[in-house]
């Protein structure tokens, strides 16, 4: 593993109207690792994401990314610096096909303004080209390469989370974020999804942060694991060590 140190999240915090989300939150992230990040419902995990991606800016604490402050910024910018996310309820464009949804994610590279017209017309540009193969080359390595026409709707629910990932993979992030992508999967593809997540790490080097329920899938993929209770982190460090905490325990059993 590289000693890099990619993200950094000092003390930060974020207050609703008195409630205070998140507080006293610190979190490091080093190049190609894998780090869960769990904790009872309403515990603060999607604000954490939310606070990183610049959705929310924090009220106290500073996020950085290689070194560059991140507090302040817009979500679009964040994207463009290399963090991506995926959500905990599926957003994609349910009409458009699946290659046109990784398309939107070049949409920055492109001289259309409509990714969607690219794949209906028999003439490419040169550009236009360029970016198709793109979109096929990230498509074949979740294996969605034969659903490339299909609407996005119609792919079964476990391929639908793979190509919110794909199209997340499409911003070439150092960073993905994963919202509970475990979410609603059978085990079958609960094992593809945690192959998938290998294949990332280990062919694109990328660090990946997941917020999950399913600890077969925390405990099989997270290096490692940090637990969140109240907007404040209760444990964090070695996964197997961190769930035998005992006040690890009793977050859960008091849920
Ligand atoms: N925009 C907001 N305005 C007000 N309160 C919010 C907002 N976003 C989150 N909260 C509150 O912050 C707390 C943390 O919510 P959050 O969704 O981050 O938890 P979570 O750990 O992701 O929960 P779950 O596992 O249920 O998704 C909750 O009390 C929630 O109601």
């Amino acid at each position: 593993m590289s000693n890099n140190l990619i993200l950094s999240a000092k003390d930060i915090g974020i207050t609703f109207g008195g409630l205070k989300a998140v507080s006293e939150f610190n979190l490091e992230i080093y190049q190609n690792e894998i780090v869960g990040l769990i904790g009872p419902n309403g515990a603060g995990k999607t604000t954490v994401f939310n606070l990183l991606t610049g959705v929310y800016e924090p009220t106290e604490g500073e996020i950085k990314l290689n070194g560059t402050l991140l507090n302040g910024k817009k979500v679009h910018q964040i994207v463009s610096m290399g963090i991506a996310r995926t959500f905990q309820n599926i957003r994609l464009f349910k009409a458009l096909t699946v290659a046109e949804n990784v398309a939107v994610a070049f949409n920055k590279d492109m001289k259309t303004s409509i990714p969607s017209s690219i794949f209906r017309t028999k003439g490419f540009f040169k550009e236009e080209r360029k970016i198709y193969n793109k979109v096929m080359d990230i498509l074949k390595i979740f294996s969605l390469d034969e659903y490339k026409d299909e609407k996005a709707d119609n792919l079964p629910y476990g391929k639908q989370r793979k190509l919110e990932i794909a199209r997340a993979m499409a911003t070439s992030p150092q960073l993905l974020l994963l919202d509970e992508p475990a979410a609603g999967m059978n085990d079958t593809e609960t094992a593809e999804l945690m192959e998938t997540i290998g294949i990332l790490k280990d062919k694109f080097k990328i660090s990946i942060l997941l917020i999950e329920h399913d600890m077969n899938l925390v405990l099989g993929i997270c290096e490692k694991l940090n637990v969140l209770d109240y907007g404040r982190m209760l444990a964090s460090g070695n996964p197997q060590e961190v769930i035998k905490d005992e006040r690890v325990i009793s977050a859960y059993l008091g849920d």
